[in-house]
């Protein structure tokens, strides 16, 4: 079938099948078997779910093409979909239509732009679930004349779009929405049908407009693959499963492909299937048949008393398991957390044991609070790096801005933009004229280009053009200053200058340095860590990784601790206070992401789970207690095994007490 899959030369294809039946590798087939037709690798368009399945696909369609087409397959294209619709918008022609820049925030940036929001006065849980709401309208499509309509909702998404378009931002929501318009536009005819062949994997973990999008690229071929049953959201907050699942039935003459079984252990594979006949899991797509042998021990349960315990435990097991390889790999095992304090204190211990780890993604995400710059130092990083890439970059400047206040120093950011559109000029004139008005001389010669110049010298100094101009000519000065001095540093001295050097949130880009990289070089391998990130190369680097990290990729081993109810699945499915359908619907959810890690297990999966937390933890973690004792003087919280575990019936594994384990391989 594989085989039928790589060389099919219809025009649409969609291929669906168990976990691990092989979707990628034929898809993986498919881009190769183009190659070996002598087709242009430009091409082709392959897009996976996040950056850790095109690191996978990479390294897969490298496998198979072999040293001789090895070259040509590196330059496939492998996109996410994000990444794919940002290309869309990144021509002179979608900019110039769009009147965009595909400039997309990172989450700590988004933060800036909520605070600034909350100046229009609308309380600050209703602006988010306002602003949830005109994310999954555009995520799903929908046009904006209905969901859009008149009084405060407007009113804020005026102001959001506004905001945006003078810091030449975007959310990551909008991108694929404006993607879709261009490319259905007359403007974007040319870029239409971009690609000849384009291959989807993971299909079901898109939103509407990405699917859309991903559609109108494709010229001769498209092949679609995918399983509903594995739906995360890892590609977007609004995957659309339903856009996979009726993907034949509303478009005409697609050619279905259907694989069977599972690359996988037998009772790894039963288990996966157990959890397939579960709340909204679709059952016809259970493996039912394992293509490999059985082999000893290949799924575990282990029960360990505290989280302590499992953590001491479990790195233990795993440091025996390792030694007692012939040939290790360590980046072929994964341990899996439920969550970033999990992520953290495994690769702290883990480390203890001897292990090299790379925490990519599960942990070291830019934030912090920029209220106290001491504690965002590299959210600060990066934005001094951000302003060295491009000193006129507004996103940076409005960052740098508010730091150190605690309101963000929103309110002088308003005043700014309402004195920019009174004077007709730009944020970056604006800035710069503030600075000129109030520091005079000293900032004259800041003031970069003829038009700032001007508009400089025409005010006096000493005078505040707006309420509180003085903190942002402030920060303008410090931020030149910086510039100036900083502009000509290259890597690591770089590095040292925006204070990266030994932050983990940086430790990709540390690992990926060559030494030479200006500041625009440093900036987009800052920015892609930040939003895409990979595993470091290395076959000795073992991977902490969270669930959803988990997509187009496989291991041999995979250890998921901390699997109690309230953290897998998460506690908002448990919830008392909200409905019976919202407690399902993330039961539904979590069930997906779970049954989709556990499948990734090639020859070993360890359910790893402990009976009891101090109440503190358990409650700051969310675990979802289900009774309170005390113990020596101190509130101790009973927390169950995740649900799971129970749902999959004979299937699941029987549980071995962590001592127990240990002691049988004389490790206690
Ligand atoms: N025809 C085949 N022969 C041998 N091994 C295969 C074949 N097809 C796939 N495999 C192997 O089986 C494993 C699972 O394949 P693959 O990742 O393509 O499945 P999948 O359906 O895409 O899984 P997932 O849904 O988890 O992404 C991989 O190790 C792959 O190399």
């Amino acid at each position: 079938m594989i085989d039928v899959i790589a060389s099919f030369d219809g025009r649409i294809a969609k291929v669906h099948g168990p976990a691990r039946s092989g979707k990628t590798e034929a898809l993986a087939r498919r881009a190769v078997h183009l190659l070996d037709e002598g087709v242009d690798p430009a091409s082709i368009l392959v897009e996976v779910t996040n950056g850790f399945a095109a690191q996978a696909f990479r390294r897969r369609l490298a496998a198979l093409a072999g040293e001789q087409r090895a070259q040509e397959a590196a330059r496939i294209p492998v996109r996410t979909p994000l990444g794919a619709c940002t290309d869309v918008l990144d021509s002179p022609a979608a900019r110039a239509a769009t009147r965009r820049v595909p400039r997309v925030l990172i989450d700590a940036e988004y933060l800036f732009l909520v605070e600034d929001m909350k100046t229009l006065g609308t309380p600050l849980r209703k602006l988010r679930r306002m602003l949830e709401h005109f994310y999954r309208q555009m995520e799903d499509l929908r046009p904006r004349s209905e969901w859009c309509v008149g009084g405060e909702e407007q009113t804020i998404f005026d102001y959001l779009v506004r905001t945006l378009v003078s810091r030449g931002a975007m959310v990551r929501h909008e991108g694929p929405a404006l993607a879709v318009e261009f490319l259905k536009s007359e403007a974007g005819a040319e870029a239409r049908a971009a690609y000849d062949y384009v291959l989807c994997d993971d299909f079901q973990n898109l939103s509407r407009a990405q699917q859309t999008c991903l559609c109108l690229l494709a010229g001769t071929q498209l092949i679609v693959a995918g399983n509903p049953n594995q739906t995360v959201e890892a590609a977007s907050d609004y995957p659309n499963p339903a856009g996979f699942a009726q993907f034949d039935a509303v478009r005409r003459n697609v050619r279905t492909f259907t694989l069977e079984g599972a690359f996988a252990r037998p009772a790894i594979t039963a288990f996966v299937d157990a959890l397939c006949d579960q709340g909204d899991m679709d059952p016809t797509l259970k493996a039912a048949r394992a293509l490999l042998p059985a082999s000893d021990n290949e799924l575990e349960a282990v029960k360990w008393t505290s989280p302590e315990d499992e953590l001491n435990g479990l790195t233990k097991y795993l440091r025996s398991l390792v030694d007692a390889e012939s040939d290790p790999r360590e980046s072929r095992t994964c341990v899996l957390v439920p969550a970033k304090r999990w992520a953290a204190l495994a690769a702290q211990l883990l480390r203890t044991r001897g292990f090299e780890v790379s925490t990519a993604g599960a942990l070291a995400s830019i934030g912090g609070d920029p209220r106290d710059s001491a504690r965002a130092r590299a959210l600060v990083a990066y934005t001094k790096l951000a302003l060295l890439a491009d000193p006129r970059d507004l996103t940076a400047w409005r960052s740098w801005c508010g730091f150190d206040n605690h309101l963000t120093n929103s309110d002088a950011w308003a005043n700014l933009a309402a004195y920019a559109d009174e004077q007709g000029i730009s944020l970056y004139d604006a800035l710069a004229r503030t600075a000129v008005a109030v520091e005079g001389d000293a900032a004259v010669r800041h003031a970069d280009g003829p038009a700032s110049r001007t508009a400089a010298e025409s005010t006096g100094a000493g005078e505040e053009p707006f309420l509180r101009a003085g903190v942002l000519a402030r920060r303008w000065r410090e931020g030149q200053d910086f510039i100036a001095k900083n502009a000509a540093r290259r890597g690591f001295a770089l590095m040292r200058a925006i204070g990266a050097t030994d932050l983990p949130e940086f430790e990709a880009v540390s690992f990926a340095l060559v030494g030479d990289e200006d500041a625009t070089a440093l900036y987009r391998l800052a920015r892609a860590s930040a939003t895409e990130p990979v595993w470091p190369e290395g076959a000795h680097i073992l991977h902490v990784a969270t669930y959803d990290a988990l997509c187009g990729t496989e291991y041999d081993r995979v250890l998921a601790m901390a699997a109690v109810d309230g953290l897998v699945p998460c506690r908002d499915a448990f919830e008392v206070i909200s409905t019976q359908d919202a407690r399902e619907r993330t039961m539904n959810r979590e069930r997906k992401r779970f049954a989709n890690a556990a499948s990734k297990a090639r020859d070993h999966l360890v359910i790893s789970f402990f009976s009891k937390a101090s109440l503190e933890l358990a409650e700051r973690s969310k675990m979802q207690v289900t009774r309170v004792r005390s113990e020596n003087g101190e509130r101790i919280a009973v927390v169950r095994p995740s649900s799971l575990l129970a749902e999959a019936g004979n299937a699941a594994p029987t549980t071995n007490g962590g001592q127990n384990l240990l002691s049988e391989r004389g490790l206690n």
